[in-house]
């Protein structure tokens, strides 16, 4: 059956062009695995926008949008605001083919990358496997793109009616990613499963044939940069060289990679264990003629992470930071920049900090004072036993402190902002073998609340960490891929282009949300959340969701039925 991604078929041919089907076979050199024949649908569930805003070609969806938003000016003294409403003419453009594409992880025999990898086999397989429960089927819970809906609207009878997520715009699916990558530690991804100690035994057995043929490429080791008790583990390395030796070692690894599976696009997604944070200086990292001249002078300041997003980036492919240190200095953002290439980060907003956005939001939007926050975790896989030296536990306590700060800069009314009021927070992470992967975060949250009363809420939340983080990492992959097809111009444009570099628009999926400098980071869950849900919707030409429910509220007048 041909693929409709989501849509209307295309014309006979393109349906066809629209699937991707792959012959289920591994590469004479065993390194990545090819989806098995699939027929590549996205959803059961079709759209289409009847509307003049929103129009539909064989290789485009094209919507008109007029974005609102109010231009404040206050006076300080007065405390008057006068608020200037503004409009503003848009043009999404969405190409319908998704691309054939790969996704290089580094990092690739870590607990999240077998655990991805291993996921993405099992589903594509309808694997099924015993365990003391009963039979377990493969799923994509927790994934945003996979496994939620969107409420589009209500039907004749008034009823609200919702539709897959993934059925919003033509969106890969992750049955069709080729997955590849690197990995410091010679494991094979059996190997890597089986030491992850994330699924039950009987599926890893089941997944035995497939992940044992897969093996991480040879990555680079600067031992200064993670904790030292991971030298044992480095036994995959690339032959000794300069740094700038490196990086073109990992752009030919790319391009490699990308012809041996005749891809359209390439993901480099840093899973990979968590670094020390990098000086950012001048001379060093300001600028893209910065970092390249440091790669090219072997500056020790240089991380294996700058110098994987430098090679991403000149291969054109976008580059996503999973994990928590600043690797995307300026000059990489310069560089991103300078070639039209997408970048993202920070650190997978997985479990405990995912709550803390939550919870922040709730209370501090309720008007109850969030007074101090205790987050404690301990944890015994390897991100766990990394994060035990304090460089790499200072790069993750940053990332899980500042995520409640828009929420607090939101409310001076409960804030003084004059002498950076702000509740006390403090992280404690620490490593405890025994629990393996399945973390153990523990939260008190103590507020000021009515007449100076006061709130505890105390929480115990079991974080399996990669079952968590994996489905992010799809969602990560999906989410870039579909950018990488939209464009847009506004009404004083003749030239359809890109989106920002930087793709603050994957912030739901990340603790520390990198955004275009000089602009707000939003760390709230369902505001990010929306974010993405509304600018899909416009995309698509569906009207956003306000909440309003008017038509419940109120009586409108009585829309033109429809001639079916
Ligand atoms: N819930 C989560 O699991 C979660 C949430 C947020 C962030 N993260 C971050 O994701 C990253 C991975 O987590 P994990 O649990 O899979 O950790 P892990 O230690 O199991 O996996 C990391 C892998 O990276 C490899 N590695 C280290 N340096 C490398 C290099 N220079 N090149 C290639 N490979 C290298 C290691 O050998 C290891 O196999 C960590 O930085 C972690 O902090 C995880
Ligand atoms: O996303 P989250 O659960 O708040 O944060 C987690 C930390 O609490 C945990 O210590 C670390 O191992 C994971 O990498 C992840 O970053």
């Amino acid at each position: 059956m041909p693929a409709t991604n989501g849509h209307q078929p295309l014309t006979k041919q393109d349906s066809k062009s629209t699937a991707i089907v792959e012959v289920n076979s591994l590469s004479e050199d065993n390194q990545h695995i090819n989806p098995a024949d699939h027929d590549g649908v996205t959803s059961d569930y079709s759209i289409h926008v009847e509307s003049k805003n929103t129009t539909y070609s064989n290789e485009y969806i094209e919507s008109k949008y007029t974005y609102e938003m109010n231009h404040c000016q206050v006076d300080q003294n007065t405390k008057h605001v006068k608020i200037i409403p503004r409009k503003y003419h848009y043009t999404f453009r969405t190409k319908r083919q998704v691309q054939r594409t790969g996704v290089m992880l580094v990092g690739w025999g870590g607990n999240n990358g077998s655990t991805f990898t291993g996921a993405i086999i099992a589903n594509r397989g309808n694997i099924s496997w015993m365990r003391k429960e009963g039979e377990q089927r493969s799923n994509y819970y927790g994934s945003l793109t996979q496994s939620t809906t969107i409420r589009i609207g209500s039907n004749d009878e008034g009823k609200e009616v919702h539709i897959p997520f993934n059925t919003i715009l033509p969106m890969l699916h992750p049955n069709d990613l080729v997955i590849g990558g690197w990995d410091i530690n010679e494991s094979n991804l059996y190997e890597a499963m089986r030491r992850a100690c994330v699924f039950d035994y009987e599926l890893q057995e089941k997944l035995k044939s497939a992940m044992s043929q897969l093996k991480p490429l040879p990555s680079i080791y600067y031992p200064d940069f993670i904790a030292a008790n991971q030298e044992d583990r480095a036994n995959n390395l690339i032959p000794k060289g300069s740094k700038q030796q490196d990086l073109e070692r990992i752009r030919n690894d790319i391009r490699e990679f990308k012809k041996a599976h005749n891809l359209e696009q390439i993901i480099v997604l840093w899973t990979a264990n968590t670094e020390r944070y990098v000086d950012v200086r001048a001379g060093l990292n300001q600028t893209s003629e910065e970092i390249l001249q440091s790669i090219a002078a072997n500056e020790d300041e240089i991380s294996p992470s700058n110098i994987f997003a430098c090679a991403a980036i000149l291969e054109g492919c976008p580059y996503i930071n999973g994990s928590p240190q600043n690797t995307l200095v300026p000059g990489i953002m310069d560089l991103a920049k300078k070639h039209n290439v997408f970048i993202g980060g920070d650190d997978f907003k997985s479990g405990q900090t995912k709550m803390k956005s939550v919870l922040a939001d709730f209370l501090v939007s309720a008007g109850l004072k969030l007074q101090s926050i205790v987050s404690y975790n301990h944890l015994g896989n390897n991100d766990g036993k990394n994060l035990s030296a304090p460089q790499q536990f200072r790069s993750k306590e940053i990332s899980k402190s500042n995520v409640v700060d828009d929420m607090v800069g939101a409310n001076h009314l409960l804030y003084n902002k004059k002498i950076n009021e702000h509740p006390d927070h403090v992280v404690v992470i620490k490593y405890v073998p025994f629990v393996k992967d399945s973390k153990r975060a523990m939260d008190e949250y103590i507020s000021s609340i009515f007449m100076n009363g006061l709130s505890t809420i105390a929480i115990h939340n079991t974080c399996e960490d990669s079952l968590l983080a994996s489905p992010l990492i799809i969602d990560l992959v999906i989410l870039t891929e579909l950018m990488t097809r939209i464009t847009y111009k506004t009404n004083n444009q003749d030239e359809y282009q890109p989106f920002e570099p930087v793709l603050s628009i994957l912030s739901y999926l990340l603790k520390a949300p990198l955004v275009p400098p000089g602009t707000p980071v939003i760390n709230a869950l369902f505001k990010q959340h929306r974010c993405i849900t509304n600018i899909l919707s416009a995309c698509a030409g569906i009207a956003m969701d306000t909440d309003m429910l008017l038509e419940y509220k109120t009586t409108l007048p009585q829309p033109k039925k429809i001639q079916n």
